[in-house]
Parts: structure tokens; C-alpha cells; sequence
């Protein structure tokens, strides 16, 4: 069996706002995220580790922040894009872990929604996916409560005669 392994990682400040959207999860908050589509830090780091996993580049190349198409784009609508790209490639998810890193918002309460979403998303059961937070114990820019960051790594799995 053909196995691939890729990991991504993404950041993005807080700006004005009430809510950051997280895992596709509307989560109130005192701030949003500064960012050209949603914002959706944990779905963009999710969508590089795809992307890393077949060698084809980051979201920046697929989804450039200079086009207005995504504008205000809904992470999880780009995200189902990068595993179309994959699916055609002959490959699907095996697993995938990733990690919020955050002294807030508290994640706890909608991980689990989280990893309804990035389930359906990719095309997995639900016991493909896990989803965990850290806060960095007040340290760095994650600790000062500037933003938030994720990390993903994910194991693709080639069908039988594909994968390359
Ligand atoms: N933004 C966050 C950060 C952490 N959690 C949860 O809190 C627990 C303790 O976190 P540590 O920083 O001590 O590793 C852990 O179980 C995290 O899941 C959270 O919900 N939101
Ligand atoms: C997702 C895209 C889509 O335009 O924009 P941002 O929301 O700014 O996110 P980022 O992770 O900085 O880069 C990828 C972008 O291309």
C-alpha cells in the first residue's frame, strides 16, 4: 500500500470581530481573525498537510489572498476543493491529527463539532480525526492572546493501481 504523510501549519491574528470561525465552528469571541477568507486557521492548516501530502504546494498557491474569489470564503468550501485534488490523485485520508494552539478561546467546548465537520469534509469516519488544543502557558504570541495557531499532520492511503 502507497502511504503518504504531510503536515501543515497556519496563523492568523486577531483583528475586529465577535467570532472567529474555527474547524467551521462559529465561535463568539472579543475578536475575529485578520484574514482574507474566513480565517479558518485550523481548516487552512488541514488543507497544507493535504496538499504537502501529494506534493502539490500550500493553500496560498490553490486559493491566492490577492483574488477576490475567496474573499470571505468559507474554509471548509476550499478545504473540500483540496480533497477533490486529492481523490483524483487516487489517494484518500487514513488519519489525521491536529492541534490548536490558543490561551483562548477555550476549544473544549467545540471540538467535537469540529471533528463532525473536518469528517464530513474529508470524506472519513469520525474515528479518522482528532482534534486537540494547548494553550502555550501564557508564552509567545499565542500566550499574549495575539492569535492563534494550528498544526495538522495527515497519513494518506493509495486505492489499489493508483497513487503517484
Ligand atoms: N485554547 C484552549 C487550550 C487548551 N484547551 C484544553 O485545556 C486543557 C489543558 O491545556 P494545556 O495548555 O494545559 O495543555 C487541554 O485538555 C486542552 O484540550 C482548550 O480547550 N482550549
Ligand atoms: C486562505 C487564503 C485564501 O485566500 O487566505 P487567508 O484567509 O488570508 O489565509 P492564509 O492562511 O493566510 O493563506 C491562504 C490564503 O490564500
Amino acid at each position: 500500500m502507497t502511504l503518504r504523510i504531510g503536515h501543515g501549519f497556519d496563523v492568523h491574528r486577531f483583528g475586529t470581530g465577535d467570532y472567529l470561525m474555527i474547524g467551521g465552528v462559529r465561535i463568539p469571541f472579543a475578536h475575529g481573525f485578520v484574514a482574507h477568507s474566513d480565517g479558518d486557521v485550523l481548516l487552512h492548516a488541514i488543507s497544507d498537510a493535504l496538499l504537502g501530502a501529494c506534493a502539490l504546494g500550500d493553500i496560498g498557491q490553490h486559493f491566492p489572498d490577492t483574488d477576490p474569489a475567496w474573499a470571505g470564503a468559507d474554509s471548509r468550501e476550499l478545504l473540500r476543493q483540496v480533497v477533490e485534488l486529492i481523490i483524483a490523485r487516487g489517494y484518500r485520508v487514513g488519519n489525521l491529527d491536529a492541534t490548536l494552539i490558543a490561551q483562548l478561546p477555550k476549544m473544549s467546548p467545540y471540538i467535537e463539532t469540529m471533528i463532525t465537520h473536518i469528517a464530513e469534509d474529508l470524506q472519513v469516519s469520525r474515528t479518522a480525526v482528532n482534534v486537540k488544543a494547548t494553550t502555550t502557558e501564557g508564552l509567545g504570541f499565542t500566550g499574549r492572546g495575539e492569535g492563534v495557531a494550528a498544526e495538522a499532520v495527515v497519513l494518506l492511503q493509495a486505492g489499489e493501481g493508483h497513487g503517484n
